[in-house]
């Protein structure tokens, strides 16, 4: 059965399941949508992965984040530790951490867990010039995939995309006012915090950048132009978890913008897309809008790293459970007054 002829049939099984009619709201939708991805009207949902892609960005240079760059590199070894709040919500929601170094700064150690895939010490600065090279931004797609391709291999039903990346909020809003054709204002919020002038930079940055782009420009051009290398890679974490049929779960802002370019390459991506929650950060909103996806959970979260996707990969394994309900006629429970 193909995709359509699935989400149909699973919606007339739905209707005859032991409940009034639409009373599992938003998680009948989801049902449907995992039946039709996996082909079958019993969906089945295993191991989780999240790939949490991180890199630098050479726009801290204008005092758009809260934190120091250096940050990057010492939360991509306490992933490896297991201190991160990625780690702690992954225990609970049965999903394998990896982490894939595209572009931090500094020397990492080798660890069973990270791929190592550097294309470059972080981006150049946005507000300046080009973030990195065409040749790059496929590298680092590149990696991506291949990180993906390793979680799938090691048993990954579900996947994910966090990120790590001081400064990348800011590149997510220029990646996603470009894609989306919006204003700076429309996409930057507070990111980790920073304040009214901190605000005023990342708009003016974002607004630089937006400057250099030509009409024309194809989105991979668009995302060497703003990065960053993350984003690149979290674009190609989620084209090849579509490639291998696998239902995708996004998290907050800079993942969504990653996965908004996967979806401007690969329209047919929107088809196996959940939006695990809605982010504080403005922005992320309109990204949801624009591709018509609807967040499981909305929690207040900023954090990033994965944590909302993580935090709704139970929600979804709970929705595939609900077409192994039984219906009326098998329950003998009367379905008219
Ligand atoms: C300790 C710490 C852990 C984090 N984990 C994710 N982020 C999040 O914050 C960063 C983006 O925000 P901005 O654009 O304001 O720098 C990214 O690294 C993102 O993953 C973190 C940030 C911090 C400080
Ligand atoms: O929406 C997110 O995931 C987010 C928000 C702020 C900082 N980092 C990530």
């Amino acid at each position: 059965m193909d995709y359509r002829e699935t989400l149909q049939a699973a919606w007339r099984r739905m209707e005859r399941l032991t409940k009034p009619p639409r009373s599992l709201g938003h998680l009948e939708e989801v049902a449907v949508r995992l039946a039709a991805i996996q082909g079958r009207l019993k969906p089945e949902l295993g191991l989780g992965a999240v790939v949490v892609a991180a890199a630098d960005h050479g726009v801290v240079a204008e005092g758009v984040s809260a934190y120091p760059q250096e940050v990057t590199r010492q939360m991509v070894l306490n992933f490896l530790r297991g201190g991160a709040a990625i780690n702690q919500f992954a225990r609970v929601a049965e999903c394998e951490v990896y982490v894939l170094d595209v572009g931090v700064k500094g020397e990492l150690p080798q660890h069973p867990r990270l791929l190592s895939r550097k294309v470059r010490e972080g981006t150049d600065n946005l507000a300046q010039g080009p973030a990195m090279s065409l040749e790059e931004a496929e590298r680092a797609l590149q990696a991506g995939r291949e990180a993906a391709r390793q979680a799938i291999a090691q048993g990954a039903t579900l996947l994910a995309a966090g990120d790590m990346g001081i400064g990348n909020t800011t590149a997510a809003a220029a990646l996603t006012a470009a894609l989306l054709g919006l204003p700076p204002e429309a996409v930057v919020g507070r990111g980790t915090g920073v304040g009214e002038e901190g605000l005023r930079r990342k708009r003016e940055a974002v607004a630089r950048a937006l400057a250099r782009l030509r009409p024309g420009m194809g989105p991979l051009e668009v995302a060497a132009q703003v990065g960053g290398l993350e984003l690149l890679a979290i674009a190609g974490i989620y084209l090849e978890g579509y490639e291998a049929g696998l239902p995708l779960v996004l998290d907050g802002f800079p993942v969504t913008s990653g996965a908004l370019l996967a979806w401007r390459l690969a329209p047919g991506i929107r088809e196996h897309l959940f939006a695990g929650h809605l982010s504080r950060e403005p922005g992320h909103r309109r990204q949801l809008e624009a591709m018509d996806l609807k967040p499981l959970l909305d929690l207040d979260l900023a954090l990033g790293e994965g944590t909302g996707a993580v935090l709704a990969m139970p929600l979804l394994r709970a929705a595939a459970r609900i077409l192994h309900m039984a219906t009326f006629e098998e329950a003998g429970v009367s379905d008219r007054p």
